[in-house]
């Protein structure tokens, strides 16, 4: 796929990999500084920070949807600004909440049924654009509602489908282009425990079928982080405060400077949880190892 245009993902070089790359938007505000961060093929990234730490912004410069103000940006092989983004989308699927990166909002207003909503995947638009999408983009995206076990959606539209099947929809959607890159931004948002138990599953399972995938997730959750994560970047206030292999940057110092409280990270089966230590010093209820 995308040989004959001439952009596809050029495994030589890393999947992600920004030097120095900054955004700053009018009237000199930063939303991301000095950044350096290296994606590898096939790792599976969590990016965490507060509120406003700027990891949409990141993401959508890791999703070639924006550019950076300063230093060097490359995705898949390829420096923003010196190749077509459009056609870079094309090998990145993008999950995002509201419509700050994909307009859903459009969606609905057009009403876009679910299967309607994945085939727009494989364009990477808001809008379908119908004559790019043949039989075997109709059957693919019938597909990959049933692998996400949501088959029976397609015919409804978006706009009233529940938090949950929109979930599902969203992540079926982001697969349309069988993509080398794959970002969640905040894909559990609104799920139930079962739903998002159910959609944490789904991408461990993604990960382990698929090694070559690449994969960065954001996240305000620690206990939504997928037992397959490889590695993980905390940002606050812009910056970068911690980046590398999950069990070496993810611990309660960090996390604790992360977001400036003193916080207790415990690790069970391969999964996280936190608790805010409480006056005294304890933290409640620590089932598995803290660090
Ligand atoms: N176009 C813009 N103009 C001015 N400020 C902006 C613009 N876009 C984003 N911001 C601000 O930049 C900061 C970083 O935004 P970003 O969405 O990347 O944060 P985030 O870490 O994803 O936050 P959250 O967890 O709340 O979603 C926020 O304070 C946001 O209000």
């Amino acid at each position: 796929m995308g040989e004959g245009r001439g952009v596809w993902p050029r495994r030589d070089g890393a999947a992600v990999e920004l030097v120095g790359v900054g955004v700053r938007v009018g009237g000199g505000r930063v939303l991301v500084d000095e950044v350096d961060w290296r994606v590898e093929f096939g790792g599976h990234w969590v990016v965490l920070g507060g509120n406003g730490a700027g990891k949409t912004t990141l993401l959508g410069i890791a999703g070639a949807v924006r550019h950076p103000s300063s230093g060097v940006a490359s995705v898949l092989g390829h420096r923003l600004g010196r190749v077509d983004m459009r056609e870079l989308r094309r090998h990145i699927g993008l999950v995002a909440v509201g419509r700050r990166l994909v307009d859903e909002e459009l969606m609905e207003e057009e009403g876009l049924t679910a299967h309607e909503v994945v085939l727009t995947g494989f364009t990477g638009t808001s809008a379908p654009l119908w004559d790019r999408y043949g039989g075997a983009e109709h059957e693919r995206a019938h597909a990959l509602l049933a692998d996400l076990g949501c088959k029976d959606l397609a015919d409804r539209p978006f706009a009233v489908c529940s938090q949950g099947e929109r979930a599902r929809v969203r992540v079926a959607r982001a697969l349309m282009p069988d993509p080398a890159l794959l970002l969640l931004d905040e894909p559990f948002a609104g799920l139930d425990l079962p739903g998002r138990e159910d959609l944490i599953a789904a991408v461990e399972d993604l990960a382990r079928a698929h090694p070559s995938l690449t994969t960065i997730l954001v996240t305000h959750h620690l206990e939504e982080v997928p037992a397959t994560t490889t590695h993980a970047l905390l940002l606050r206030d812009a910056r970068v405060l911690a980046s590398g292999p999950v069990r070496e940057t993810l611990t309660s110092a960090t996390l604790s400077a992360c977001f400036a409280r003193p916080l207790t990270l415990g690790h069970l089966d391969g999964r996280w949880h936190v608790r805010a230590v409480r006056d005294g010093g304890g933290s409640s209820g620590r089932p598995g190892g803290c660090r």
